[in-house]
């Protein structure tokens, strides 16, 4: 047995010669030549400084050739292609590119989104009073961007004022404006005139979907699209699900997840022309259609899963129906509850 050991991370070792043994750290560089390496609790060193293979190595109680030598290149080559282009960056994966070398990555960027959530009837706290109501967005809004992959750079209130919406538009430089409320044609929505104003090109102008028909996307400028979502509640859910995910995740190069289905274990009642999404537990193999579903109600979206996506004239029970996973039940990326 050599006199002195071999540890981690130190200089290179001279060749053991025949019949001579070291002291090795797990993780330090084999000497040249070396045939094995024995545990320590499976060897013992004599008072003659010979090296025994004890009873408490397994049987055989013999060494194999390379026992316990971790050759390199065991995990790849150079020039191996170790992941896919386009593959997320997660923490093993920023582990991995560590382990092998990288100082730097090439990623795309989390798209920026700014959130403009409008009208004058909204409270910040408090009970809702005199026709007034709590702003179920803005609270709802930012985590659910960010469980779809957005940095939110903004959440602001904003009036029902035209003016006050074209510059809050005009002055954001996010990927992506979110505004709510607005979209409808009343006295006071003012999403459609300020995006004329603003020579915006509407990419979708509505949905034949319920809850959120009246939905839009529009390019605001080269490098910039805004989301406009319904003020009901569970309508700006829908849009959030159907129009802001797939345009975050074509932002941020992410694939589209795989469409399923599963059996409904109710009947759900139908549009009579438009598809509706419904939210739904899931339960086993089947999915359970939720109470509370009316575009202004959240009760029926906090305890679901997924929304079930039922044709028009309805499902019945034990149809199979589309369904759309809500980040946090399928894991999804950046999932952030604060
Ligand atoms: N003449 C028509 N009126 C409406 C139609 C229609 O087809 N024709 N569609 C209705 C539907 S469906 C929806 S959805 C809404 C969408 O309208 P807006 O996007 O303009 O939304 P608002 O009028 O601003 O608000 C609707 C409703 O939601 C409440 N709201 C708004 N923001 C919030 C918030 N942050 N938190 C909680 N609740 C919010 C608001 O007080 C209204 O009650 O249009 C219908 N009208
Ligand atoms: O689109 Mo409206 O949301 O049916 O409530």
């Amino acid at each position: 047995m050599r006199d002195e050991g071999v540890l981690a991370g130190h200089a290179a070792h001279p060749p053991l010669t025949d019949g001579e043994a070291v002291r090795i750290a797990t993780g330090a560089r084999t000497p040249p030549d070396t045939t094995a390496v024995l545990r320590s609790e499976h060897g013992r060193t004599d008072d003659k400084g010979r090296l025994h293979v004890t009873a408490a190595a397994r049987p055989p109680h013999t060494v194999s050739h390379g026992q316990d030598i971790r050759p390199r290149g065991q995990e790849c080559r150079s020039g191996d292609q170790l992941l896919p282009v386009g593959t997320l960056v997660t923490p093993p994966v920023l582990g991995m590119a560590a382990a092998a070398g990288y100082d730097t990555l090439t990623a795309v960027p989390r798209p920026r989104a700014d959130v403009f959530v409008l009208g004058d009837e909204l409270l910040g706290e408090g009970m809702p009073h005199d026709g007034l109501i709590r702003d179920a967005l803005g609270p709802l809004l930012p985590p659910w961007l960010r469980a779809l992959g957005a940095e939110v750079t903004a959440v602001r209130r904003v009036g029902d004022d035209e003016q006050a919406l074209f510059e809050a538009i005009t002055a954001s430089d996010a990927d992506v404006v979110v505004t709510t409320g607005g979209t409808a044609a009343g006295p006071v929505d003012h999403v459609h005139p300020v995006l004329r104003r603003i020579g915006a090109e509407l990419l979708v102008d509505g949905v034949n979907v319920r809850p959120g028909h009246p939905m839009l996307l529009a390019r605001t400028a080269e490098n910039q699209h805004l989301v406009g979502l319904p003020g009901n509640p569970l309508a700006a859910v829908s849009g959030l699900v159907t129009l802001a995910e797939p345009l975050l995740r074509t932002l941020a190069a992410r694939p589209a997840l795989e469409p399923y289905t599963l059996p409904l274990r109710d009947a759900v009642q139908g549009h009579p022309y438009d598809t509706r999404l419904v939210p739904v537990s899931l339960r086993g193999d089947r999915a359970l259609p939720l109470l509370y579903n009316g575009p202004a109600m959240l009760r029926g979206i906090a305890a679901a899963d997924a929304l079930a996506v039922v044709a028009p004239g309805g499902a019945r029970p034990g149809q199979e129906a589309e369904l759309l996973d809500l980040p946090w039940a399928s894991g999804g990326i950046g999932v952030c509850f604060t």
